[in-house]
């Protein structure tokens, strides 16, 4: 299966000449291993999935500057103003460039509702297993990190489209509050960035002796695969947290919010002249923990563990939970927003295994074949595939 937009093929290096900054920087190189009294380790389970703990490379005082500078950057373009798009594209752009720029932008990242036959000509024969983001897709984006809700007609789209295909949740957030957030008991829920997933229960290929995964059941009872791949972590995570809310608590605007396996600072209310000081701040927490690695969303820095696990992996462990992976009858497609989503677009896309769709409006470097541009588009979606899913059993 190879998807193609308008313009033929995708490729990404042709699109766009600026990539923005990398964003797995592990912190702390200078104190490698000073604090932890974590081992590297190596866990694996059958299907061939790995989690190793990346060497760490020792950085000069100089590249340590270069890289505060790339972060404030980063900081900066995440998640911009639609005047100023993001980085990739000239921050002096007028309104009618930048609506020029997204119309060429969307040329080759169509819309996936235009492109709906399309897709849904791909998806005839196949089984559709459907992975959702929740902040920026399911729920718009908003101020406080704790008044971000989906409306009861996406919860209502969720739930239909859910009666038809297999369907995951994979947020960043701890896996409670999204389970809290979208309040659907029939999905998957993954949390902390894929690092808690609650998946289900077959004679899966996961040997029994991982001791990561374990037999448990949810709130109905049900029996269900927990995967906890960073659990070692706990503690530390619940540390970081803490300092961070410590060392970050006199900058007015600055939210730490603990994530179970990661933990997000937000500086979306933040003045712009004091989100190098929440960087700073930061770094310099980090400096204990060099068994932690920053990323960065929308307008909130990242802490996780630096194992080799994220969403594009949590997608892989549910489909082969699923008994859905590396199979020619099944379309996963994953719809999200932000740059960890990115990682999830990229195992669809260089497996050929399915299709990736960003939500976004305004143009953006992105391993997603498709585009939406906010989740109300993203409701009428997910309607549409239900719809279509109906129509398809009614006829056959
Ligand atoms: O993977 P996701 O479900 O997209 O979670 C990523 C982060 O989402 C949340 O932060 C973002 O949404 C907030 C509410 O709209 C917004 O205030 C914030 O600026 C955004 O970055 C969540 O609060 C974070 O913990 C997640 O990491």
């Amino acid at each position: 299966m190879r998807f193609q937009s308008d313009l033929g093929p995708m490729d990404l290096k042709s699109n766009h000449a600026s990539p923005v900054l990398a964003d797995q920087v592990p912190v702390n190189m200078s104190r490698l291993g000073r604090s932890s009294s974590l081992t590297p380790y190596s866990a694996t389970y059958s299907s061939g999935l790995h989690l190793n703990i990346p060497r760490r490379r020792a950085l000069s005082g100089k590249l340590d500057e270069v890289r505060a500078t790339s972060w404030l950057d980063a900081m900066k373009a995440s998640s911009p103003p639609r005047k100023k798009m993001n980085m990739d594209i000239n921050l002096d752009a007028s309104p009618a460039e930048v609506d020029a720029l997204y119309l060429s932008w969307v040329k080759i990242y169509p819309s996936a509702l235009t492109s709906f036959e399309q897709i849904t000509n791909y998806a005839k024969g196949k089984k559709i297993a459907l992975f959702l983001d929740y902040d920026g897709t399911l729920a718009p984006i908003v101020d406080s990190p704790d008044h971000a809700f989906m409306s009861s007609d996406m919860r209502a789209a969720v739930k239909i489209v859910a009666s038809y295909f297999p369907t995951a949740i994979i947020s960043g957030r701890s896996r409670d509050k999204v389970h809290e957030f979208v309040g659907l008991t029939e999905l998957y829920y993954a949390g902390s960035h894929g690092m808690d997933i609650i998946g289900p229960l077959r004679d899966s290929k996961i040997p029994s002796n991982n001791p990561n995964c374990i037999t448990s059941t949810d709130e109905q009872g049900k029996e269900v695969n927990l995967f906890q791949p960073a659990s070692e972590f706990l503690p530390m995570i619940d540390e970081v947290y803490r300092s961070l809310m410590e060392n970050t608590k006199d900058i007015i605007g600055s939210k730490v919010e603990n994530n179970k396996f990661c933990v997000s600072v937000h500086y979306r209310l933040v003045d712009e002249k004091s989100w190098d000081l929440v960087a700073q701040r930061v770094f310099k927490v980090l400096e204990n923990y060099p068994w932690l690695r920053l990323t960065y969303g929308r307008k909130v820095l990242e802490i996780r563990p630096i194992i080799d696990w994220n969403k594009g992996k949590a997608v892989e462990f549910l489909l082969d939970s699923l008994g859905l992976n590396d199979r020619d009858d099944v379309l996963p497609i994953y719809v999200g927003d932000d740059r960890t989503d990115e990682d999830a677009f990229k195992v669809l896309r260089e497996g050929n295994k399915g299709c990736g769709i960003l939500v976004s409006s305004a143009p953006k470097e992105t391993n997603a074949y498709y585009s939406l541009r906010d989740p109300s588009e993203v409701m009428e979606f997910l309607t549409s595939l239900a719809r279509w899913k109906k129509t398809e059993m009614a006829t056959h």
